[in-house]
C-alpha cells in the first residue's frame, strides 16, 4: 500500500514524539511492504514564528491532499501572552474545524504491566477498556460570541456554548456505532441539570438510541462521571460527550493507564483524511530533554493504520510491540522508571526491536 501522510510536529515535545512515531512507521513499512511518504507542515507556535499565523493556508492544503495527518502538539509559554485568535492552540482548533474532524476517539486501555504506574489501586484499573468519544468541532471552544466587553463598568469575558441538533446527532451516532463493535453500552455524559445544550444533547441521545435497540444507553452528569471514572472505570464502555467535557475527562482517564503519555487519539470526519495525535500537550516542563514518552504518538499511528487504511495486522503489530516492551519492564520517566528510565529514543528503539523480532507474515 502507498500512502501520503501530512506530518505536523508542532511545538515542545511534539517534534520529539512525532520523530519517534515515524521511525516506527518506517519499520512497519519495511516489514509489511508498504510505502509511506511524509510531508511536513507548520502549525502552532512554530508556524507563528515562521509565518505570523498559527495555521498557514499551505498547512490546510497539505492536509487536504494527504491520506492521513500525524500531529504532535501545539502551544507553550513563549506564545501564552498572544491574543486568543493568534495563539498556537487556535491553529489546531482551526484545523479540526476546517477538516470537519468532529469525532475524536480516545481509547483508554489499562496495561496490566503498568498497574504500578497508576496512582490508583491495581484492582480498580486492571482490565479497564473504555473509549471516550469526544465531540471536536462544536461547543464552547468554537461558539460565538467570544470576547471581552465592558459590562456595568467592569471588564467581562464571554464564551458561548452552542450545539445544533445535527452536530449532536452525528457524534452520538458515532458513539453507538463504536459500541456495536465493543461491549454494547453507551454512557452519554452531559450537564442536563444546568445547561440547555445538555438538555438537547440528552433528547437527541434518546432519539438515536431507538436505532440501536441492542445497546444500553445510560445518561450521566459530568461531575458524577468524573468521579465514577476513578471509582469504577470498568463500568464504562463507550463514553460520548461534548468537546470540553471530553477534553477534561480524557486527561483524567489517562491516569487509569498510568500516564498522560500513554493515550492516543483519532479525529475523524465523515469523508476526508483523519488526524492522529496523542491526547497530551507540548509538555514544556520536559521539552528538549529527551524525556517524553513516545508511546501515545506511536499508538496513534496504530489507530491511523486501523481506522484510516484498514491495516489491522499492522495496527495490531504496533500494539503488541508496545505491550511487549511494557511487559519487559521498560519505562520512560513518566511511568515511574526512576533511575532506570529510558529516554524517548531508547523507548522508540525498544518498540522497533520488538517489531523486528516478531515474524509477521
Ligand atoms: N493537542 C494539543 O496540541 C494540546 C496542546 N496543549 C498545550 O500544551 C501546553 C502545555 O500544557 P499542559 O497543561 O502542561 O499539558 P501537557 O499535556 O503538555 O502536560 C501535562 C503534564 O503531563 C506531562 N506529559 C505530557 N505528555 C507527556 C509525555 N508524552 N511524556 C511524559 N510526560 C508527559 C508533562 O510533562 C506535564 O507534566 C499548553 O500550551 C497547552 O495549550 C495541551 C493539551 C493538548
Ligand atoms: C486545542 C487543544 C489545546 C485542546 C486540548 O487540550 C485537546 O484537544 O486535548
Ligand atoms: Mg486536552
Amino acid at each position: 500500500m502507498e500512502k501520503k501522510i501530512a506530518v505536523l510536529p508542532g511545538d515542545g515535545i511534539g517534534p520529539e514524539v512525532v520523530q519517534s512515531a515515524l521511525k516506527v512507521l518506517d519499520q512497519i513499512a519495511d516489514i509489511f511492504g508498504h510505502r509511506f511518504t511524509y510531508e511536513t507542515g507548520l502549525i502552532g507556535g512554530c508556524a507563528i514564528d515562521e509565518t505570523g499565523e498559527p495555521l498557514p493556508a499551505e498547512t490546510i492544503e497539505l492536509c487536504k491532499k494527504s491520506d492521513a495527518i500525524l500531529l504532535g502538539a501545539v502551544g507553550g509559554p513563549k506564545w501564552d501572552t498572544l491574543p486568543g485568535d493568534k495563539r498556537p492552540e487556535k491553529g489546531l482548533l482551526g484545523l479540526r474545524k476546517s477538516l470537519q474532524l468532529f469525532a475524536n476517539l480516545r481509547p483508554v486501555t489499562a496495561f496490566s504491566s503498568l498497574a504500578e504506574a497508576s496512582t490508583l489501586k491495581k484492582e480498580v484499573i486492571e482490565g479497564v477498556d473504555l473509549m471516550i468519544v469526544r465531540e471536536l468541532t462544536g461547543g464552547i471552544y468554537f461558539g460565538e460570541p467570544r470576547k471581552r466587553k465592558e459590562i456595568n463598568g467592569e471588564e467581562t469575558a464571554i464564551d458561548t456554548l452552542v450545539y445544533s441538533k445535527s452536530e449532536i446527532e452525528r457524534i452520538i451516532r458515532k458513539g453507538f456505532e463504536l459500541a456495536e463493535l465493543r461491549s454494547k453500552k453507551v454512557t452519554s455524559v452531559d450537564k442536563a441539570n444546568v445547561l440547555e445544550s445538555s438538555r438537547l444533547w440528552r433528547e437527541v441521545a434518546n432519539e438515536v438510541a431507538k436505532d440501536f435497540p441492542n445497546i444500553e444507553l445510560e445518561h450521566m452528569l459530568v461531575d458524577n462521571a468524573a468521579m465514577q471514572l476513578i471509582r469504577s472505570p470498568k463500568s464504562f464502555d463507550v463514553v460520548v460527550t461534548e468537546n470540553m467535557f471530553g477534553d477534561i475527562l480524557s486527561d483524567e482517564a489517562s491516569m487509569l493507564t498510568g500516564s498522560l503519555g500513554m493515550l492516543p487519539s483519532a479525529s475523524l470526519s465523515a469523508d476526508g483524511p483523519g488526524l492522529y495525535e496523542p491526547i497530551h500537550g507540548t509538555a514544556p516542563d520536559i521539552a528538549g530533554k529527551g524525556l517524553a514518552n513516545p508511546l501515545a504518538t506511536i499508538a496513534s499511528l496504530s489507530m491511523m493504520l486501523k481506522y484510516e487504511f484498514g491495516l489491522e495486522k499492522e495496527a495490531d503489530a504496533i500494539q503488541e510491540a508496545i505491550d511487549s516492551v511494557l511487559l519487559q519492564g521498560e519505562r520512560t520517566s513518566d511511568l515511574a522508571g526512576g533511575e532506570k528510565a529510558l529516554s524517548t529514543d531508547e523507548m522508540t528503539e525498544k518498540v522497533i526491536v520488538q517489531l523486528k523480532e516478531k515474524a509477521y507474515v
